[in-house]
């Protein structure tokens, strides 16, 4: 295991990146409580212009003895990815999200989550992502997303 500590302030020449003016403040389930024992989670832009989140995984995301539940896992994926398409332009939500959990992922310790928008066709953008600390990989995600039609949109708000 890595000895690398991240820290919730980002990296020289990232930008904080504020959710609630992009999306409004309906993101509550992941992001929305910085001081509680669930998660704890910043969003940046990194020098590249993507999406970065920096992300403590609480007491209260336990699964595992000492480690993070999968589907605390999948909801940090599955906002930071859809967050991704919002952020690049795209108005969606997600429609497929396909993780690989590649290491027991420690609880109260901070990690990186990055994302990539890598292809966009019609209603369908494809948004990838990992979650790592240092080189070490805990989870990796393919991100279908879908773009809502402008009546839909109204709906939501
Ligand atoms: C203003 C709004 C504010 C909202 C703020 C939100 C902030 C969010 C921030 C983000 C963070 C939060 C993120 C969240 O938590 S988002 C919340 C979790 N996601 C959902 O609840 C989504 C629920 N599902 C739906 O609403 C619909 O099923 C959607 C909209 C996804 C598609 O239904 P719709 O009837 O509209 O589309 P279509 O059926 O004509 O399909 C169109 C094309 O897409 C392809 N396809 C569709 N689904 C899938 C699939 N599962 N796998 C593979 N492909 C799929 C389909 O084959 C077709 O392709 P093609 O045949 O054309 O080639």
């Amino acid at each position: 295991m890595t000895d690398i500590q991240l820290n919730m302030d980002g990296e020289p020449g990232w930008e904080p990146f504020d959710a609630p003016a992009l999306v409004g403040a309906s993101l509550r389930f992941v992001s929305g409580d910085r001081t509680g024992n669930r998660f704890r989670m910043r969003y940046f832009r990194n020098a590249s212009g993507e999406l970065v989140a920096r992300v403590w995984f609480g007491p209260e995301t336990e699964g595992p003895p000492g480690h993070a539940h999968g589907g605390s896992i999948a909801a940090v994926l599955d906002e930071v990815l859809g967050l991704a398409a919002w952020a690049a332009g795209y108005p969606i939500v997600v429609g497929n999200l396909n993780i690989h959990f590649r290491h027991l992922l420690p609880l109260q310790t901070v990690v990186q989550v990055d994302s990539e928008v890598v292809a966009a066709a019609g209603r369908k953008i494809s948004v990838r992502g990992r979650i790592v600390l240092g080189d070490r990989i805990f989870a990796e995600a393919d991100c279908l997303c879908i773009t809502l039609p402008e009546e839909q949109r109204r709906q939501l708000g």
